[in-house]
């Protein structure tokens, strides 16, 4: 029987349209290879190629939580400027927090790319999440006078106050005066949450009163792994469609209830007729201006700064208290050092602590090593492109710059992965002698830079120095031997993993 071509073609196109579709999808998929690999406009920039010209490598790291780590090893094998997805550079050089957050004279602004960043439709703008510079600095301007040094002086009572609770609740713990296992690691998160708790809203989570999780906090950090696979499904608006038409009413509740409650303590705290030097306090003040933020950018703040302003802090004494027990050489020196500036806890006082050398040294680098904040999420370069680390890139890139790896650069740190205080101390800047002389310390930006930096930075410190001082004031800290881990096997999903850190405290003789 003959067959001639056009008989064939009809036959093949009309019995085989899943072969014709699957023909026609392969075709796509290899030229969209081939121009992703070669003639995207990010093609030059370094990076391995199963990255350059697909998103998928990067939704499976960030899935799997190893996101961080993967990417430091990409860096160490491609260099600082990174391609890690067909549309997306990252970095891990000093250069581009100036380039990608602070301002440029002649540039635009790196806005923060509304894929991480942009609150869901209908909901309230926040500080977090607010992306027009306009609605994002009146926003700031609103709550800026709450986060002042001068502010910080009248708010030091109410950090006192849960610190000293903090060393009751864990002299509490002891069966007697003999040393005991403790996992100090939600103590930490119990005395910032509470602190923010009565910081933002004139009530704490009581959560050191009770020795647990408040309920909000504690469905927080469930919905942490979930809020990474939502991310993920944006890259790809389908699955996004389908996963959020999956989510049972039930869960809808949750999330929405979740809010609500938040809602309810915004409203005790605005109704409350006492003045207190707290961070509503001057929300309350400029209400009634035009400049006065409403109550839906009120609430939808005060929630972002809940995790924000405690889960932050709460990481970076955790890496602290991990380090310390793993080199008790150190931990010892910061021990005499508080032991021997002070004769009892009402010394402690943050003015007291502010210029205290060691403890300071510590903090700075537990903030190098342990970045509760380990990849700053992307910004988008301007419409029309613009340079980051001399490199050109096209209007619309994300951006972001991977603290974790700079940090840890050789190039910048003498012994980078190396828990070293003495590279903060004055001598190591002063003395050419110093190994770490030559340390390029500038390049650490724990709070980031530019108009989105840090609000809390101040407030962070303080309680990063009461905390820690006043613990190693009344207790003798080691290691528990066989429960110890390195702070590198975290991953990290969004926020840095939770992980027991079991330490003997030793209440000490005063
Ligand atoms: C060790 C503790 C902390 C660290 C390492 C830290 C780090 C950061 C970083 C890196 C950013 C910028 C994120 C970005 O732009 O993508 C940020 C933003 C912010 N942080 Fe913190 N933070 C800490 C504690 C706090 C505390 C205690 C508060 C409040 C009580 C706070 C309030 C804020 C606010 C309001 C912003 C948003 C600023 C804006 O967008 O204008 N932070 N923080």
């Amino acid at each position: 029987m003959e067959m001639t071509v056009e008989s064939y073609q009809v036959s093949f196109t009309a019995s085989n349209p899943v072969l014709v579709v699957s023909v026609a999808f392969f075709v796509y998929l290899l030229t969209r290879i081939i121009y992703d690999l070669y003639f995207h406009p990010l093609s030059r920039i370094p990076g391995p190629a199963s990255w350059s010209c697909s998103r998928l490598p990067f939704v499976w790291a960030l899935l799997r939580g190893t996101i961080v780590h993967d990417i430091e090893l990409l860096h160490k094998k491609y260099g600082p400027v990174l391609r890690i997805a067909p549309n997306e550079v990252t970095f891990a050089s000093s250069e581009a927090w100036g380039d990608i957050h602070q301002p440029r004279p002649n540039h635009q602004p790196f806005l923060k790319d509304p894929l991480w960043w942009s609150s869901q439709p209908g909901h309230p703008n926040s500080i977090i999440n607010a992306i027009d510079p306009k609605v994002h600095s009146r926003i700031r301007k609103a709550l800026a006078p709450g986060f002042t040094p001068r502010a910080l002086r009248s708010q030091e009572p109410f950090i006192q106050k849960y610190v000293n609770l903090l060393v009751e609740r864990l002299k509490d713990q002891a069966p007697s005066d003999l040393s005991f296992e403790i996992d100090i690691s939600p103590w930490f998160n119990y005395t910032t949450f509470d602190i923010f708790g009565d910081l933002g809203f004139g009530e704490s989570f009581e959560c050191l009163e009770k020795s647990t999780y408040h309920p909000w906090i504690a469905l927080l950090f469930n919905s942490v792994k979930a809020a990474g696979f939502v991310v993920s499904a944006r890259f790809y608006p389908w699955v996004e469609f389908i996963l959020m038409k999956c989510i049972p009413p039930s869960l809808k509740k949750v999330q929405k209830d979740h809010y609500h409650q938040i809602v309810e303590k915004v409203d005790r705290r605005l109704n409350w007729e006492l003045d207190r030097p707290d961070l509503m306090s001057h929300v309350i003040l400029r209400r009634a201006e035009e400049t006065g933020l409403p109550h839906g950018e009120i609430c939808a703040t005060f929630m972002v700064l809940t995790t924000a302003g405690s889960e932050t802090t709460a990481t970076t004494l955790c890496g602290a208290v991990n380090y310390l027990t793993a080199h008790p050489e150190k931990l010892a020196i910061l021990s005499m050092e508080i032991s021997s500036t002070f004769y009892n806890m009402e010394q402690i006082t943050l003015a007291a602590l502010q210029d205290l050398p060691y403890l300071n040294a510590v903090i700075q680098e537990a903030l190098r090593l342990c970045p509760a904040i380990p990849w700053v999420l992307p910004r988008r370069v301007p419409t029309g492109g613009d340079t980051v680390c001399g490199f050109w890139l096209p209007g619309g890139t994300p951006v972001s710059i991977q603290a974790w790896t700079l940090n840890r650069d050789p190039s910048y740190f003498h012994d980078p992965t190396s828990f070293e205080p003495e590279r903060w101390l004055p001598e190591a800047y002063s003395k050419k002698g110093s190994p770490f002389y030559c340390d390029q310390r500038q390049a650490i930006e724990p709070f980031s830079t530019g108009p989105r930096s840090c609000m809390g930075k101040h407030i962070a410190w303080a309680e990063m120095r009461l905390i820690l001082a006043k613990l190693l004031f009344t207790f003798d800290l080691e290691a528990v031997a066989g429960k110890e881990f390195k702070w590198e096997e975290l991953r990290t999903f969004l926020l840095v993993e939770k992980r027991p850190i079991y330490v003997r405290l030793k209440p000490r003789a005063v």
